[in-house]
């Protein structure tokens, strides 16, 4: 299928050639996992001792999460879609001056964790793109209120003046001028202040060759002691507000600081979907894949995540389209504010999607406006992060925005072309890889068991397939109770294994069968997905680690949470590479970090 503006395809799409073999062992599988929990409740009902009751239930209850897991996968093999865009029609069916403005979020909080370098590599990356330079603006929040990282934008500016020309001349498509500035100061501006700086203009502005350039906007917003922050989601809300003041832009891009951009082209990719007068009204995001440089040979601690950032979007896309990744994501602006047909206005005219913007951005106007926007109590009674906005009450904003967005009725995009649109960093020791881990397994977690479930709210609002495809995500962290609970006792206690079935039985076949069947049709997604055997098997023994660690940990730490003990915060990942453990990453050595709890199990 194609889609036709002025008789050029702007894009089309093509369903797996697998589809058809999916859904046949979908049904074949499933009923085989009905037999075998239709047998475990049966040996229940006729269990004569207690301990074959405990036993049979634990064996239904280990069965049914399996059988749950199971069933949710499979609204990603229902109907995967390969896409493909035609950025070279693009110009023949719109005039670039028509191109929709711009707006670059990028967000980044602690000039420690995250060297000021990687946030200024991002920005020009993105200042780069072949794109009508001046319709883009960058903004960059950032949440450590870092002179370090001020300075280095103050610094990347007066640089870009030679970069863009630089690349524009020489058709450079990796445009993030890595290791250029050497920084060693070392202040902090104070938490509690907002600050507000233009760094470049892009009426005004001009590179060395004389070309404008795009707009540039530092933004550190305000934070108390006495106000919630939530975290990047709060940083982008900030961001959405004061671009609003100042730009405007229909078209948003997120980004966070390890992200640099690796095709100037990427713009107009998103464009062939933006500017497609059927797609566009319901159109709420196009997200594309989170890619990683720099992961060695077999991946071992598995970061790259292939299923989550890959696999599983492809098997959404023919859906309502993909979950929201965190980075490398093109928004409209107009999705923040209610449902395609329900449109939900901002509490004043200045911040409401189809305003247009007459004033410059220095103008003081518009500034005092943006750090009125910025202030830490700014939100008090109004629906941002609620209703509006990036939303609030998960570490994992990115899935539970995209969720509700999705929810709410809009669209998205999963848009995985050849060339890599972006590339970011992973962490490279295993602590850091665990924490990560686990960040995300309790922000899953605080959406799994909220009033907007994915398993009730999410059905009910986009159907079971795009219900199950959230709830496989969302729940997830809750196996690693499968695996500690049930596990190691039939391994070691021969009365267990008495509740097993005999290799002469029947039973036994169904249990090869649907042990076989599940791990063969993961590897064929791994591998068809382009990974390798290796890859996979440390995949696989990763999903082990974390099962123990990570999500059990996490869980807990849910729990406790949940229970009003405890709160929990978000923890950056660091992105600071130690030249040696980069080396012995590369040969394959797993490095531990720090002594850590997580190790335990
Ligand atoms: O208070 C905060 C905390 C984080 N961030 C930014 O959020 C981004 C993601 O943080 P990171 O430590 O890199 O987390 P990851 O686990 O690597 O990120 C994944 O998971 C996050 C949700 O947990 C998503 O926001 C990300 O997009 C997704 O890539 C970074 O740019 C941070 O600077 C803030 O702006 N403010
Ligand atoms: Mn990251």
């Amino acid at each position: 299928m194609s889609s036709n503006t002025h008789g050029l395809p702007l894009h089309t799409h093509k369903p797996s050639r697998r589809t058809t073999a999916n859904r046949i062992f979908a049904v074949v599988y499933g009923c085989a996992t009905l037999a075998l929990i239709s047998h475990h409740a049966l040996s229940l009902l006729n269990s004569t001792t207690l301990t074959s009751f405990f036993i049979s239930l634990t064996f239904l209850i280990s069965d049914s999460i399996l059988a749950f897991m199971f069933a949710t996968t499979q609204s990603f093999h229902m109907r995967p879609i390969y896409r493909k865009e035609f950025p070279e029609n693009l110009k023949r069916v719109v005039e670039e001056s028509d191109f929709p403005a711009l707006d670059v979020f990028i967000s980044t909080a602690d000039p420690y964790k995250e060297p000021p370098m990687n946030v200024v590599n991002t920005a020009l990356s993105v200042m780069a793109y072949d794109y009508p330079i001046q319709k883009v603006s960058v903004y960059i929040s950032d949440d450590g209120g870092s002179a370090l990282t001020l300075f280095a934008l103050m610094e990347a500016a007066k640089f870009a003046r030679h970069w863009l020309p630089f690349c524009r001349n020489n058709n450079k498509v990796d445009c993030s001028p890595e290791a250029y500035f050497a920084i060693d100061r070392d202040s902090h501006l104070s938490d509690q202040v907002e600050n507000i700086k233009v760094l470049l203009e892009s009426n005004k502005d001009k590179d060395i060759t004389g070309n404008l350039m795009p707009n540039l906007i530092y933004v550190s917003r305000e934070k108390s002691k006495t106000s919630t922050h939530h975290f990047k989601a709060g940083a982008l809300n900030v961001l959405l507000r004061v671009s609003a003041i100042m730009t405007n832009a229909p078209i948003i891009l997120t980004l966070d600081c390890d992200m640099h951009s690796n095709d100037p082209q990427t713009a107009h990719r998103a464009l062939c979907y933006i500017l497609d007068p059927e797609v566009r009204p319901k159109l709420g995001y196009i997200q594309f894949p989170q890619l990683f440089r720099g992961i060695n040979k077999n991946d071992i601690y598995a970061c790259e995540h292939k299923r989550l950032f890959q696999i599983d979007p492809m098997g959404m896309n023919g859906l309502s389209g993909s979950n929201h990744l965190g980075t490398g994501c093109f928004f409209t602006r107009r999705a923040f504010f209610g449902g395609p047909s329900n449109f939900l206005p901002p509490e004043i005219p200045q911040l409401s999607p189809n305003n247009l913007v007459d004033k410059h951005i220095w103008s003081s106007e518009v500034m005092e406006l943006a750090y009125c926007v910025a202030a830490c109590n700014y939100e008090n009674n109004t629906n941002w992060g609620l209703k509006m906005g990036v939303r609030y009450g998960s570490l994992v904003e990115d899935y539970f925005t995209g969720y509700r967005l999705q929810c709410e009725g809009w669209k998205s995009i999963f848009c995985h072309p050849d060339r890599a649109a972006f590339y970011g960093d992973i962490p490279i020791n295993l602590v850091e890889v665990l924490n990560q881990n686990k960040r995300w397994a309790i922000g899953l977690l605080e959406v799994a068991f909220s009033k907007f479930s994915p398993i009730t709210f999410g059905t009910r609002a986009m159907g079971p397939l795009m219900g199950l495809a959230y709830a496989h995500s969302g729940f997830w962290p809750i196996w690693s109770i499968l695996i500690l609970v049930c596990l190691p006792p039939p391994a070691n206690s021969p009365q267990w294994s008495h509740y097993l079935p005999k290799v002469s039985e029947p039973w036994f076949l169904l249990y090869v069968y649907l042990f076989l069947g599940a791990y063969i049709q993961d590897f064929l997604d791994f591998v068809l997905a382009g990974g390798t055997f290796y890859r996979w098997w440390n995949d696989q023994r990763m999903w082990i680690i974390r099962g123990l660690s990570s999500y059990l940990f996490g869980l807990i730490e849910f729990l406790l949470k949940y229970s009003g003990i405890s709160t929990h915060g978000f923890n950056l990942t660091s992105k600071v590479l130690d030249e040696d453990q980069r080396k012995r990453y590369e040969q394959g050595t797993m490095e531990f970090g720090v002594p850590s709890p997580l190790f335990v199990p």
